[in-house]
Parts: C-alpha cells; sequence; structure tokens
C-alpha cells in the first residue's frame, strides 16, 4: 500500500497502550485524517482526488518528508480504525555543516478524546529519532507558550524567537 515513505508502514513503533505508530497511507483520507488535523489549524476537507494528489506529491520528497499517524486501537473503532494522532518531520538539506540537515517537526496533533495518554509524546519521539537516524544534526519546531512544558517533556529546550510573515 502507497506510503509516504519507501519505508514500510510495518516498520512501526508501539506506545506503552500498544497503539501502532505507522507512516501515513493514501487511504487514511477515509480514517478522519483531515478531520483530526483540523483540530489543529484550518483544514477544509479534500476530495479522495486531490488527497491522493498531495499525498503523491509529497510521497515524492521520500524520507525527506514523513508523517505518522496512530489508529484508534479500541475494539469499538474495527474495522474503521480513525486516525487518532499524527506528526509530521520535514528534513531540511543544507550547504551549511558541509551540507548538514535540519528536522523540522510539524503538524502535531492527537484527538481530543485521546489525549492525556502520553501518545502525542510518542509520536514526537520517533519523529525525532527518524531525524536522528536520518542524520539531522538538530530538530526544531515552533509552538505557542502554553505548550513549552509538552515539548520539554519530549526532550526539546528552548532556543531563539519565532518570527513569521502569513500570507
Ligand atoms: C509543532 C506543533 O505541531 S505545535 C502544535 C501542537 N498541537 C496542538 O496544539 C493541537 C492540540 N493539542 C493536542 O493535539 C495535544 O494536546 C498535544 C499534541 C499537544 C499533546 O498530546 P497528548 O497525547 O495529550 O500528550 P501526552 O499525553 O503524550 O503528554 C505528554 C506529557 O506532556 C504533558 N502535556 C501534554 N499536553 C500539555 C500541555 N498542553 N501543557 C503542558 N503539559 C502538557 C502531559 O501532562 C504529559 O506529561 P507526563 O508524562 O508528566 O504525564
Amino acid at each position: 500500500m502507497a506510503s509516504t515513505s519507501p519505508e514500510p508502514s510495518t516498520a512501526a513503533s508501539e506506545t506503552d497502550d500498544s497503539v501502532q505508530i505507522r507512516r501515513l497511507e493514501v487511504t487514511d483520507h477515509e480514517r478522519g485524517f483531515v478531520a483530526l488535523l483540523s483540530q489543529l489549524s484550518a483544514c477544509p476537507d479534500l476530495t479522495a482526488s486531490e488527497f491522493a494528489a498531495c499525498f503523491a506529491d509529497l510521497a515524492a520528497l521520500g524520507d525527506d518528508h514523513v508523517i505518522l499517524v496512530a489508529e484508534d486501537p479500541s475494539a469499538a473503532a474495527a474495522p474503521e480504525r480513525r486516525i487518532i494522532a499524527t506528526g509530521c518531520l520535514f528534513v531540511e538539506r543544507k550547504f551549511l555543516r558541509g551540507g548538514g540537515k535540519v528536522g523540522h517537526v510539524e503538524d502535531i496533533v492527537v484527538d481530543a478524546a485521546a489525549r492525556g495518554r502520553g501518545l502525542g509524546l510518542s509520536v514526537v519521539r520517533r519523529l525525532v529519532e527518524i531525524a536522528k537516524e536520518a542524520g539531522c544534526y538538530k530538530v526544531i519546531l515552533d509552538c505557542t507558550p502554553e505548550l513549552r512544558a509538552y515539548y520539554a517533556k519530549c526532550g526539546f529546550v528552548e532556543k531563539g524567537v519565532q518570527m513569521a510573515i502569513y500570507f
């Protein structure tokens, strides 16, 4: 099945309560992936073909763009297996540091009903591991001040100032 990386989705990690974390697959459109993202920011629904086109663009970036997801493991959720957590790693290639790489952690969301169970921590930790395995010399992210404590639990330390221009 197509996934956003050549790495098979079976190369997954397990959280404490046996939630499997795997790569995004194109069929996750049917499992509420877009609705989950809308809990983070404006994310209008996409048709199946729009989703597939976006998925193909991102999949073409290979291991430089990794989206992880976790399915609802509860028996009640089968067979639909809704997506209840996600996170993204973008690997930026640079001339600095002898052609170094920087990992950007983005779009971390856990479904409101599944928060507080360690899922967010597991997703971020796995993305950080992937960044390290990819040879990144650092991993960075932007967040609101309210999330300082959460990302500190994920191993991040505060550094610099975030600035932005929105269009
Ligand atoms: C780079 C970005 O994407 S920033 C955007 C982050 N995403 C969002 O704001 C979307 C809405 N929020 C969410 O989806 C979730 O609340 C998340 C992703 C922030 C946290 O997910 P959860 O699965 O609830 O977190 P998890 O249960 O793994 O918590 C891990 C630890 O962080 C702590 N923590 C979790 N959320 C917060 C918070 N908002 N503030 C302070 N501490 C927190 C937990 O108490 C826990 O600590 P413990 O190990 O001592 O018990």
